[in-house]
């Protein structure tokens, strides 16, 4: 073959814009033009003759995109990997690069059907030939790279593509002679250009901005030190011609029309690689089975976000949908990444959705000891809101106190969530994902049948009164099975008046443990005793004279008498939030903040006991109401398992989403005025009867 270099193009005899597989060719349907396209192609032609030779295959009617040669395959040597195209309209054009390929000799390698790979649009060769580049994320797939590896015979470094206006890696990567790189560094996830920055040195490394990304700079053909290139900003062609390159533009607008320019409008016919290049593609790959209500839960939507948002690739080996809406879908999964730490961060994420490892069912969790207490080993398993099985010793055993953001302690034939800083020198830890399993598909479920008439989500569209009912109705079936009803309250509870509603709650039996601040037991004990919160009249609405001292007289007296519990005893406090609480033998639990007056004999300033108490209290939940209060509701949320309904409610949407996003079926924002709502329950409660008491006025002894 002649020492010339050599490239195939293919004439736009039949080239439009017939159909839409990526973001520019939105809105061109049928709006390119023929005879423009064909003056724009021919320029390119003849730069392109001028220095080197250009052989042409027969364009096809019918394929449009046939024009765009660089993606009919990967040439290296005398072999060519054939492309196998994501899209069924580009798919037709396979048989015909592929007679072209072997009429010229080459040696055909063709990919498993699954797994498509779009040639030199999506694997560019290093220019001194030391490795390839791939891209995958939008055409090609991660799981081809191997094979490229393996019939190349050369290393293949996986770029992953993040902006589908690139969708191709030669739209926003282009090696050039002498190890220069032209590149748009944004168009790649952080891993990728990492290794960018790894393989490439500064120096020869020229990011370009999104102006010159945008019109196509990067898909560029090097001819010996000649670029060849649709535009590029003054300041780019500058800094190329700095490096000694000619810069010829020459315009290809119809086929940015398309999605492509020069470089794809070319394929290289003769690449020749370094010698002693090391044939390997480090792409690691698990198989996982996930089952459950995969599609009209969306977890297969979920677990697929999962894997590709963390730099990851998927084929699916199987596929078996639930023939009935109440039967479950099973889908087994190979997953691809092309590092173990990607990889282990993709699978945490999907035993995080119930998924399964294959090859999980014969191999136990791997237990790492404690070195330093209160430190966990390197890699330890972070746990989910979700019921979570280890398998210790071919048994799976259930890992009790389940929480989120702990870690998994196991004892004997028992596996405890622990929190971190609980860990003791010698705890055995779980670490990566091997032996573990989420259900969260019985929670789902178990969810599903409970509370499916609640839903989750938030919505201050949704009609705040439906809800109120659905929820009154829920805390009455609770109540009746001897269920357990939480409630996380905020100081607002009381400046909003809803108060006497809490208060009615609690006499009314609807709760059985109170979690909340200082804040919320000072302002409801101001009010029994001044009938003011935070000093205003809460039954005119008005700030009385002095009463911005009527919480600390009120903390004062109640550090007199020694706690809450008490002031009531001694007849001191005759009503509200906490005196009902007291009577009906409800426990509350006070947890201090850096705001806090006093504080409270009651309120408990050591943070880890706090969270301990709250967590007590939280056991066996049913059901928690979360009114008003970010910092606590937040902090319950924490620490309560999958299973366990969550009602926010709150003025402000960012601290409802942020319950609701748990990511469990159970959660339910309520957008609203907190007393608005406890009043509008408690008028639910009285309609639906069965003795409920009728609110009473907040007493005052004063
Ligand atoms: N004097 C004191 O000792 C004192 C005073 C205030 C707070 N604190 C302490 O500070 C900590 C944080 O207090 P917090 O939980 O009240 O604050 P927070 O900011 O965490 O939560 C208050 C929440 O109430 C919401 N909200 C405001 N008005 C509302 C309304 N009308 N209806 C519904 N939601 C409404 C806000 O959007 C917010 O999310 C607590 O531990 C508390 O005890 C102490
Ligand atoms: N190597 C390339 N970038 N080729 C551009 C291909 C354009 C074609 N319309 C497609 O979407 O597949």
């Amino acid at each position: 073959m002649s020492s010339l270099i050599q490239y195939l193009m293919c004439p736009p005899d039949h080239y439009e814009v017939d159909y839409v597989i990526n973001p520019w060719m939105v809105g061109n349907v049928h709006r390119s033009s023929r005879e423009r396209a064909v003056q724009q192609w021919q320029a390119l032609y003849q730069h392109l003759s001028q220095r080197a030779k250009v052989h042409l295959v027969e364009p096809v009617q019918g394929w449009p995109d046939m024009v765009f040669t660089a993606n009919a395959g990967l040439i290296l040597g005398s072999t060519v990997v054939l492309s196998r195209f994501y899209h069924p309209e580009r798919q037709g054009e396979q048989p015909h690069f592929k007679a072209w390929f072997e009429k010229q000799g080459y040696t055909v390698y063709e990919l498993p059907p699954a797994l498509a790979f779009e040639g030199a649009g999506d694997a560019l060769l290093d220019r001194a030939g030391r490795w390839l580049w791939a891209g995958y994320g939008f055409r090609s797939m991660l799981e081809s790279h191997p094979y490229l590896a393996k019939w190349l015979e050369i290393e293949v470094l996986s770029l992953r593509l993040v902006d589908e206006r690139f969708y191709h890696l030669d739209t926003c990567f282009c090696p050039l002679s002498e190890g220069y790189l032209l590149y748009y560094p944004a168009a790649f996830d952080a891993y990728s250009n990492r290794l960018i920055e790894m393989r490439v040195p500064p120096e020869k490394r020229i990011p370009v901005q999104e102006a010159d990304a945008i019109h196509f700079a990067c898909n560029a053909v090097d001819v010996n030190g000649t670029i060849l290139v649709n535009w590029v900003s003054p300041e780019l062609e500058a800094t190329l011609q700095e490096r000694g390159f000619t810069v010829v533009q020459t315009d290809l607008t119809e086929f940015l029309k398309a999605g492509g320019a020069a470089k794809c409008l070319t394929l290289r016919l003769n690449e020749t690689v370094a010698p002693q290049t090391d044939p390997v593609a480090t792409v690691l790959s698990r198989t996982v089975t996930l089952q459950g209500h995969l599609v009209d839960s969306a977890l297969l939507t979920e677990a697929v976000d999962c894997i590709v948002e963390n730099g990851g690739s998927f084929q699916i080996l199987k596929f078996h949908l639930g023939e009935k809406r109440q039967s479950t879908s099973t889908v087994e999964l190979s997953v691809s990444a092309p590092t173990e730490e990607m990889l282990d961060t993709i699978l945490s994420g999907l035993i995080e959705r119930g998924a399964r490892l294959a090859e999980q069912s014969h191999q136990d969790a791997r237990l790492e000891r404690v070195q330093k207490s209160g430190v966990a080993p390197d890699d330890f398993y972070v746990t989910t809101i979700y019921p979570t099985e280890v398998r210790v010793a071919g048994q799976w055993i259930p890992v009790q106190r389940q929480r989120m953001d702990g870690v998994i302690v196991v004892k004997g034939s028992a596996a405890y969530c622990t929190l971190i800083r609980d860990l003791q020198v010698g705890d055995a830890v779980v670490c990566g994902v091997e032996g573990i399993r989420t259900l969260r598909q019985a929670s789902k479920e178990r969810g599903s049948q409970e509370f499916t008439f609640m839903g989750s989500g938030v919505s201050s569209e949704r009609r705040v009164e439906i809800l109120v009912e659905q929820i009154a109705w829920e805390l009455r079936r609770i109540k009746e099975r001897g269920g357990k009803t939480v409630v996380v309250a905020g100081p607002v509870v009381i400046h909003t008046g809803g108060g006497s509603h809490l208060a009615t709650l609690i006499r009314g039996g609807y709760v059985q443990a109170l979690l909340g601040g200082n804040a919320i037991a000072v302002h409801d004990l101001e009010q029994n005793l001044y009938g003011t919160s935070l000093g205003v009249d809460l039954v005119r609405g008005n700030a009385v004279k002095g009463g911005h001292k009527h919480h600390l007289k009120t903390i004062n007296l109640i550090r007199k008498h020694g706690s809450i519990r008490a002031a009531v005893e001694a007849g001191v406090i005759t009503g509200g939030v906490f005196y009902e609480c007291i009577r009906a033998g409800v426990p509350f639990s006070l947890a201090g903040s850096i705001r806090d007056d006093g504080p409270l004999p009651d309120t408990e300033m050591d943070l880890v006991k706090a969270q301990q108490d709250y967590a007590r209290l939280i056991q066996g939940a049913d059901m928690v109401l979360m009114l008003s209060s970010m910092l606590h509701s937040i902090g319950v949320g924490n620490m309560t398992p999958a299973g366990v309904k969550l009602i926010c409610v709150d003025i402000n949407p960012a601290v409802v989403t942020k319950l609701a996003d748990r990511g469990s079926l159970e959660s339910v924002g309520i957008v609203t005025d907190v007393g608005l709502f406890l009043s509008l329950l408690v008028q639910q409660l009285a309609r639906l009867g069965q003795g409920y008491e009728r609110p009473q006025p907040v007493l005052t002894s004063r």
